[in-house]
């Protein structure tokens, strides 16, 4: 394809926002968004919600959304009732909307909060329309609470599977994850942290692939790495107190935060069977020392595989000071298996 030889930063990106969690949280994230040159779209079938995100001006790229109430006919505007079924006909009744949408785009993401009807459903039909017109198209979808209860969470697993199998690459995060790191927090709160998370997810995927390291890449080599990839996994640790010593002072500081990195409930998949990998490492230049680089990617090889096609950038970035930040995203992996603390989810929800 002739656009992919474009070098990465060149070319259109989309990022849409489906149902009304997908929608905020791409809405308070906006203005991270600013160094990067994308189009948003916020898509819902609740109006009321849609009408909720401001829309900004076209000048100012960042804050600019592009609004689309979907299956006005089917809902009259009134919501999905946290049937997916709904949201997946509701974007089917808009398909030539949507498409004409995407058409100038060549990677699109698609954020979802799974488990209710507008994004669970629209989402992966998004998802499978972009695919199917050649787009590199990564979900990023997250998990309900638990508390929210077993209708949510079956929705949400049916919407992650699907997205799964329509998307290039399907990154999930579970927002229980963040729920057990901050338990005291209100609900509102906690829901703020999940739309961070779920915006970080996206800048750090779009940092690995525009950051300088990586600029000569072209949309032909993020592809190798991300086109139907299947289950994804990201996280990001920093390394904080960081020095110029030497690797023997710093080294305990570097594992606790790799460890970190592995560390969640929910990990689509057992990370040992990842094929793919992208890493980015950033830190300010004083500190950053090759032997720093070297320790970290082997510790991971280490942790994942030796096997692994990992594709690594090296980032200054001053404004760190003593933190080292490792983003990581691994790819290749097939399916969902789940961590010990959440075995009652698999007993629930994967039963038959
Ligand atoms: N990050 C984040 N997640 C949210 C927010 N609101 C809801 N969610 C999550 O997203 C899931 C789906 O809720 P919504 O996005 O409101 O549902 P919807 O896709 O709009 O579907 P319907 O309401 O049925 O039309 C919920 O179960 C929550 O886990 C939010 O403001 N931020």
């Amino acid at each position: 394809m002739a656009e992919s030889k474009k070098p990465i930063r060149k070319i259109k990106i989309g990022i849409i926002g489906a149902g009304g969690g997908g929608t905020n949280a791409i809405a308070n994230n906006a203005h991270k968004f600013v160094p990067f040159d994308v189009s948003f779209l916020a898509i819902n079938t609740d109006i009321q919600a849609l009408e909720k995100q401001k829309k900004g001006s076209k000048k100012d790229n960042s804050k600019f959304f592009e609004r689309k109430l979907i299956g006005r006919r089917l809902t009259r505007g009134l919501g999905a009732g946290s049937n997916p079924d709904i949201g997946w006909k509701a974007a089917a009744e808009d398909r030539e909307w949507i498409e004409k949408w995407l058409s100038d785009k060549k990677l699109v993401f698609i954020a979802t909060g799974m488990g209710g009807g507008s994004g669970t459903g629209a989402g992966p039909y998004i998802a499978r329309l972009a695919k199917n017109m050649g787009i590199l198209t990564i979900g990023v979808s997250t998990l309900p609470f638990l508390f929210e209860g077993k209708e949510r969470m079956d929705n949400a697993l049916t919407g992650l599977k699907t997205m799964e199998k329509y998307a290039d690459l399907s990154i999930v995060i579970n927002n229980n994850d963040l729920f057990k790191k901050h338990s005291s927090d209100t609900v509102e709160h906690t829901f703020v942290k999940a739309d961070k998370y779920l915006g970080d997810g996206i800048i750090t995927v779009l940092n690995l692939l525009l950051e300088d390291a990586l600029i000569n890449l072209d949309l032909a080599d993020i592809r190798k790495v991300v086109k139907d990839s299947g289950g994804g996994f990201i996280n990001i640790a920093f390394a904080k107190g960081i020095d110029e010593s030497g690797l023997d002072s710093n080294k305990e500081k570097f594992e606790k935060a790799i460890s970190s990195l592995f560390d969640l409930t929910f990990i689509p998949s057992d990370v040992k069977t990842a094929t793919k990998a992208l890493l980015s490492i950033s830190g300010s230049p004083n500190i950053l020392k090759m032997e720093y680089v070297r320790f970290i990617v082997n510790k991971i090889l280490a942790t994942v595989s030796h096997d692994l096609d990992i594709i690594f950038g090296v980032t200054n970035n001053p404004a760190l000071e003593d933190n080292v930040k490792i983003s990581l995203i691994l790819t290749g992996m097939d399916k969902i298996v789940l961590t010990d603390d959440v075995k009652d989810i698999e007993e629930k929800y994967f039963a038959n």
